[in-house]
């Protein structure tokens, strides 16, 4: 599933009807008959339905669903919030339509009179701004927002709740707060972003006959969904052996933050790592071992040190190494070493961003691929800003700062957002609350290594990894867990009920 931006959707829109043939009054109709159909399922006909309907087209796509519903029995009536001159194209065409078989169409010019005239209605059908807003809401239609969603009626939105912005960065100034939204042909950003995400209710998307070439030339971003990663997963070689299905590396673990470590190399053996090694310091080699006694053990005097020669050699035969996790927040030789002298694929999360920082100051010179997986809180770190502005911008903060930096960044949150260097995006939004507690960052890192040495492309395996974490959380409160009582543990436990799915 493809997520856009207001102007991906309009040159998508755009494609549709040059390249595709397709009349924009039929995507139109599409649009509104689709809905309509979602709501005769949905709803039944006994309820008093209300269209408001603004100039644009999704005040067109109103008058199709108007007419749809009418049809097939419901008592509708559109109201019209703004002057007959701005209705105007396909819009005015289906207002026509309307017309054509209803007298049901009310002029309503303030919200006063819009809130005595809607206190008959169970129901209302949002069609006033679609993925046309911009700026502030202007008067009367901003009181009128206001006067809705005071209403203690259901509110449909068409295609995205009313003044909500499709893109990410732009902070909502007014928006319906709907209860259920039906998203014509892609989701927009904001259906991922926090402070968003909220105003649309449920939500659903519609197909409007949209070529889905038009989504390969425009757009380049997407949801992630199981059939993606069955599509991608590598399938376990009969014939694979220890050596052939990836030797990790994982440093980290100072002595006040053993656990982190365990639970990183106990994931990454979990995930289907052939020979996991892990780099600690010599005192927590007694727990972290007990804990996880599949691992090897590679002993460091300290977690910051320039890497010796013997280090080095000891870690050539490593595929890909995972750092950051427990090794504290002082400046780091050993992660400049590791980016610098090993040319290994390097997962670099939790401290070691804040080790990082830095060092991007500078080139990075490592040839192979860098990952980042910061949360909010250490993307701000690393961009100089704030976790609310971070949480409005997920998309264009990390592409940003992956196209900068030629990173890989995974940020994480309720809904992950991935971004390759060249800017291409994956939104993993599986998961629940049960995965906000200390150590699951850890798991996810220790999983994400893992796909990153068993895939040969790396988007993929990252989407994979963040799959397999959120959906193993899934299953565990589906099943033996609440979202209360989860642990980092048990994530790495839930992992095997998800790869039975994926066979
Ligand atoms: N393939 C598809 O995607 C298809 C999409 N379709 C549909 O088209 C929708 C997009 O249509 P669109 O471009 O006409 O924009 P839309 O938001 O309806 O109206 C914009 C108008 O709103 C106004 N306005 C703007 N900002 C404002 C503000 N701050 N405060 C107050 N008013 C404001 C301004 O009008 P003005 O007041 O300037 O006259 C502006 O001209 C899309 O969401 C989907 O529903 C389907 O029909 C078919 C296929
Ligand atoms: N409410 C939530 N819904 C879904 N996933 C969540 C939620 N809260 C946290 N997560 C996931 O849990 C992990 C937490 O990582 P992080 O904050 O680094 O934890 P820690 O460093 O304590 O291990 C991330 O993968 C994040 O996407
Ligand atoms: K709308």
């Amino acid at each position: 599933m493809y997520i856009v931006t207001a102007e991906e959707m309009y040159e998508i829109d755009r494609y549709a009807i040059e390249k595709g043939g397709i009349e924009g009054k039929v995507l139109m109709e599409n649009a509104g008959s689709q809905v309509a159909q979602q709501i005769i399922q949905a709803y039944n006909t006994n309820r008093k339905l209300a269209i408001v309907v603004g100039s644009g087209n999704n005040g067109g796509d109103g008058f199709v669903i108007a007419r749809y519903l009418a049809e097939y029995g419901y008592n509708v009536t559109v109201f019209q919030l703004v002057a007959d001159h701005k209705i105007k194209g396909d819009a005015a065409f289906y207002k026509q339509l309307w017309l054509n078989t209803s007298d049901k169409l009310a002029h309503v010019t303030d919200s006063h009179q819009l809130k005595q005239r809607l206190v008959d209605f169970d129901m209302v059908i949002d069609a006033i701004l679609g993925i046309g807003v911009s700026g502030a809401i202007r008067e009367p239609i901003r009181s009128m927002i206001d006067v809705i969603n005071h209403l203690p009626i259901t509110k449909i939105s068409v295609d995205i709740p009313s003044g909500l912005p499709a893109n990410d960065g732009i902070e909502v100034d007014l928006a319906i707060q709907a209860d259920q939204t039906y998203i014509i042909e892609a989701p927009k950003e904001t259906v991922f972003c926090e402070d968003t995400s909220i105003y649309y209710g449920e939500w659903e998307t519609v197909k409007i006959g949209v070529p889905q070439a038009a989504y390969f030339e425009h757009t380049s971003r997407q949801r992630w969904c199981k059939k993606n990663v069955r599509a991608t997963f590598p399938k376990r070689n009969k014939y694979a052996h220890k050596g052939t299905n990836g030797r990790g590396l994982v440093i980290g673990g100072q002595l006040t933050m053993p656990g982190a470590i365990v639970l990183a190399a106990r994931a990454a053996l979990r995930s289907g790592a052939g020979l996991i090694t892990v780099a600690t310091v010599k005192e927590n080699l007694p727990i972290v071992s007990s804990s996880c006694i599949e691992a090897t053990y590679h002993l460091l005097p300290n977690l910051t040190d320039r890497l010796t020669d013997r280090d080095l050699e000891a870690f050539e035969q490593i595929d890909a190494i995972a750092v950051g996790m427990g090794v504290g927040r002082d400046e780091s030789q050993l992660l400049s070493d590791l980016i610098e002298k090993l040319d290994k694929p390097l997962l670099i999360d939790a401290d070691s961003l804040y080790q990082l920082k830095p060092l991007l100051e500078t080139q990075l010179q490592h040839e192979a691929p860098i990952v980042i997986t910061p949360h909010y809180g250490e993307m701000a770190m690393l961009t100089d800003t704030t976790v609310p502005k971070v949480k409005r911008s997920p998309f264009s903060i990390s592409r940003q700062f992956a196209e900068k930096y030629q990173v890989y960044v995974v940020l994480k949150g309720r809904h992950t957002v991935i971004t390759a260097p060249n800017g291409e995006q994956i939104i993993s939004d599986q998961g629940n609350a049960g995965l906000a507690k200390g150590g699951t960052g850890d798991v996810l890192s220790g999983i994400l290594l893992t796909m990153i040495m068993q895939h040969k492309e790396l988007l993929p395996a990252l989407a994979n990894g963040c799959y397999l974490h959120g959906k193993s959380a899934d299953y565990l409160v589906e099943t033996d867990h609440t979202e209360m009582d989860l642990l980092a543990t048990d994530v790495i436990e839930g992992l095997s009920q998800v790869f039975r799915t994926l066979s």
